[in-house]
């Protein structure tokens, strides 16, 4: 997937100016950013929703702008929780959707796709009976039915339990790294960010202000250790680009009048917030 120059407006306004960065099979890349950053609109343009008015696109070798059924069949997207087919059952739709991709490739079959999506047990619910969470799993199978070769998911774990959570990046996990599908994630979790993508993209007002993986974003702070600590009960505290030098000394100085000592790094939450605010 190659993103190259990428301009979108709406009317008058420009929300994405000169946005460039790609992704290779089998990688899962995480797109970061404030709302209305233009996350959202990216990713529709990448999927073939909407028209870009500048740059280029490629997505599976195909522009998207004017992609055909054969190309839609290797995309795979979750969007938005499924509000139609309440009446349906689960088994039954997964099914009946699983049957349009059958002209162009195997589509998962319903049990094993319910098995991993951990949903075995309500294969014959109807849909309007689903939890808020049991919903999204089902939108993330929906989302997979076909084996897609490139996969979309617009903030998936929204209204996930952190059992369901850790479920699905176990299973994005899997389809990257076994299936090769390359995964591209838009979520406002930063935890989620850096436990799942090989890369993570910093979108700030249609702009990519920081890319690269969470160790990397994390380095682009200077001072990143911040170091707390008591003398004799009075506190102290400082930050520092090596922490374990710092407290070395601090042990060397005071000995046993050190007390309640507290190291910490930089967080991928520290970074992001400082990119934003500078980038604002
Ligand atoms: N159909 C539209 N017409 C006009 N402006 C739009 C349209 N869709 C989005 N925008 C504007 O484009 C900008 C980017 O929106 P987008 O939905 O892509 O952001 P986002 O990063 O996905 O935000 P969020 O985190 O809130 O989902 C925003 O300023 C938004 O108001």
């Amino acid at each position: 997937m190659t993103v190259d120059g990428l301009r979108m407006r709406y009317g008058d306004t420009e929300v994405l100016h000169d946005v460039s960065f790609d992704a290779r099979p089998g990688e899962v890349l995480a797109l970061l950013g404030p709302n209305g950053a233009g996350k959202s609109t990216t990713i529709e343009i990448l999927e073939g929703f909407r028209l870009r008015s500048a740059g280029h696109v490629d997505v599976l070798g195909v522009d998207p702008a004017t992609a055909d059924e054969g190309w839609r069949a290797r995309i795979g997207i979750v969007l938005q929780s499924w509000r139609d087919h309440g009446n349906w059952r689960v088994r039954e739709l997964l099914h009946h959707l699983g049957s349009y991709y059958t002209p162009y490739r195997q589509p998962w079959p319903a049990a094993e796709l319910l098995a991993a999506v951990g949903l075995t047990d309500r294969a014959e619910q109807k849909i309007k009976t689903l939890s808020g969470g049991q919903r999204r799993r089902l939108d993330v199978a929906i989302g997979i039915v076909g084996r897609p070769d490139v996969l979309f998911l617009d903030e998936p774990t929204t209204g996930f339990d952190p059992e369901a959570r850790s479920e699905f990046h176990e299973l994005v996990r899997g389809l990257a790294a076994e299936q090769g599908t390359t995964i591209l994630l838009t979520t406002h979790d930063l935890d989620e960010a850096s436990k799942l993508a090989h890369r993570i993209l910093v979108l700030a007002a249609g702009r990519i202000i920081a890319s690269g993986t969470t160790a990397q974003l994390t380095e682009v702070i200077a001072g990143q250790d911040e170091v707390r600590w008591t003398v004799d009960g009075r506190p102290f505290r400082t930050s520092t680009p090596d922490g374990t030098a710092f407290v070395r000394e601090l042990f060397r100085t005071y000995g046993d009048a050190l007390g309640e000592l507290e190291v910490r790094r930089a967080s991928l939450e520290d970074t992001y917030l400082a990119l934003v605010r500078e980038q604002a």
